[in-house]
């Protein structure tokens, strides 16, 4: 950096050695401690306060500053350096104000030998000595002008101006590269931010109120009555047939509460066997059972500050039902194997197509635990008795189904009046599967009454159009057999096909049925009876 003749005057006496050379010994060791600074911390106003301060400490540039351009393009203080360790004011230099406003009108460095004879030094920020030198020069990225390092030496001009402003340029480049690290992390978090944004207004989208379609009265009502218990946190029950949009309701109510961006998790109680349902719910510890090999959050803790969903809550058994209650009302439980207590706040909100009241009478479901339950309860109406909302929810599936296909689907009106005279068991979600199947056997789009069809729900693969097929009497169910070989754990099968499916692969023995679908032979008996299935006698 330093290449000059040396005079007498620019050897130190008592040392022997260069001045220029010594100082430059000086600065190598300050700029190693700058650049140790600037990767220490994450905080950029920290790190800039830091630089200052080790320039004072190691190079003996007793005060500074580093102002940042701001949107406007002025030059706002970030950091403020002086002995008398005084807080950064908030001062603004415009373009042409003081020596920092010229450079700022031409950024290039400022070396002056004395500060208080400059004519534009306005001393604005009173931390500087007039007999002093100062340096100021640009930090930038790239080429664009980003912001100023100022700073005065502790003793007057000793000649070696051009050496410390050289070294203040090197510090400013290391500023700039950390003011580009800083402004990209800015940048990311942002981006990061709005993509959350949106994908929160989509979830709203899907899983909130727009999603559920429905202008009857009875729906009406529905919608205003969840919309008014999501604001709190009141238990929710949704009662209604199979397919009437239980879960859909549940899931609008936790995206427009208050609990919306903590999780939602969901629990079919009639898919698993009670001891898999008490350790999918309260979590076990390591070594609790056989194949328990590490601990594992239940739905309850993973639902922690959010809302849990308990579909089929009318299917446990007493025994579980007790222990439900006590995580109802005291809002704790045990891990499966635990002993230590664990408390979450959790929303809940449950499901059933059971008449509960009359299970209670039968002693099969907790009166307590009903009451719980049955704070806020909204009941769904089967689709049959809402005809007037089937066009438009027929119209809102067809366009979901349109979307999945890239293609437009239409409804022919005589298409719509059929399927306004079907009884719908299954509810939306057999319009849905019903509609799907006809959008599979159109070739251009156009719906027309020959592809609504209504096989018999005993599943199986559609058939294809069939223009003269009368529609069933409405609710009675039309026996067929499914093929035998049917997997049950394919997702396109409505719940009375699954169920069916099981029947028959078991010879129709309901207790077989029932393993092969993971239920207790009491929650099949209950299926087959809500979802109307005729049961085949050997
Ligand atoms: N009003 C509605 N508007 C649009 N789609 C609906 C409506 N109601 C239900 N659906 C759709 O119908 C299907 C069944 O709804 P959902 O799963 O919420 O019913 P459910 O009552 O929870 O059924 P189950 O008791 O069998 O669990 C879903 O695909 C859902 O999106």
């Amino acid at each position: 950096m330093l290449e000059h003749a040396h005079r007498p005057k620019d050897i130190n006496p008592s040392t022997g050695y260069c001045r220029s050379h010594e100082l430059n010994q000086l600065l190598i060791a300050a700029l190693y401690a700058v650049s140790r600074a600037l990767s220490r911390s994450l905080d950029f106003g920290e790190t800039l306060n830091e630089v200052l301060r080790v320039l004072h400490e190691e190079a003996d540039l007793g005060r500074g500053l580093i102002a940042v351009v701001d949107p406007a393009g002025d030059l706002v203080l970030h950091a403020v350096h002086s002995p008398d360790g005084e807080p950064t004011p908030e001062i603004r230099y415009r373009a042409g104000e003081g020596v920092l406003g010229a450079l700022l009108e031409s950024p290039r460095t400022f070396r002056i030998a004395q500060l208080g004879a400059d004519p534009r030094f306005l001393n604005r920020l009173a931390i500087y000595r007039a007999e002093l030198p100062f340096i100021a020069v640009p930090i930038r990225i790239g080429t664009d002008l980003k912001g100023v390092l100022a700073v005065q030496p502790i003793a007057p001009d000793d000649g070696l101006l051009d050496e410390r402003a050289q070294f203040v340029e090197m510090v400013a480049n290391l500023v700039g590269q950390n003011l580009r690290l800083a402004t990209d992390v800015e940048q990311e978090k942002s981006s990061l931010v709005e993509e959350r944004d949106s994908l929160r207004r989509q979830v709203r989208r899907e899983h909130g109120f727009d999603s559920m379609v429905g202008h009857s009265a009875e729906m009406r009502r529905i919608f205003e009555q969840a919309r008014m218990v999501a604001k709190w946190n009141t238990t929710v029950l949704i009662r209604g047939e199979t397919g009437t949009g239980k879960e859909l309701i549940a899931n609008a109510i936790h995206f427009n509460s208050p609990r919306a961006r903590n999780p939602f998790v969901r629990l079919n109680c009639a898919a698993l066997p009670e001891n898999l349902l008490e350790s999918e719910l309260f979590g076990h510890e390591r070594g609790a059972f056989t194949g328990a090999t590490d601990t594992r959050k239940g739905r309850f803790e993973q639902a922690h500050g959010g809302t849990l969903f308990l579909d089929e809550i009318g299917e446990i058994s007493p025994a579980f039902q007790a222990k439900m209650l006590r995580v109802l009302q005291e809002g704790e439980f045990e891990r499966v194997g635990g002993s230590r207590t664990i408390k979450v706040d959790v929303r809940i909100i449950a499901a059933t197509h059971r008449d509960l009241e009359a299970a209670v009478d039968l002693g099969d479901f907790r009166e307590d635990l009903f009451y719980r339950l049955n704070v806020m309860p909204l009941f769904l109406p089967p689709l049959r008795e809402r005809i007037m909302d089937i066009p438009d929810i027929a119209r809102y599936l067809l366009a979901k189904i349109g979307a999945e296909q890239q293609r437009k689907l239409t409804l022919s009106d005589m298409a719509t009046r059929r399927l306004a005279s079907h009884s719908w068991p299954g509810n939306v979600r057999e319009l849905e599967n019903c509609l799907e199947r006809a959008a599979v056997l159109s070739a251009d789009g156009q719906i027309d009454v020959d592809l609504i069809q209504f096989p018999n729900a005993r599943g199986g693969a559609p058939r294809p159009p069939a223009p003269s097929s009368a529609p069933p009497a409405p609710g009675r169910p039309t026996p067929a057999a499914p093929p035998p070989d049917l997997d049950l754990d394919d997702p396109g099968l409505s719940e009375r096909e699954r169920v069916i499916a099981a029947l028959e692969q078991a010879g129709w023995v309901q207790a077989k049925a029932a393993r092969l679908l993971g239920m207790t032979p009491r929650q099949i008996a209950y299926r087959i009876q809500t979802l109307n299935i005729e049961v085949k006698q050997f």
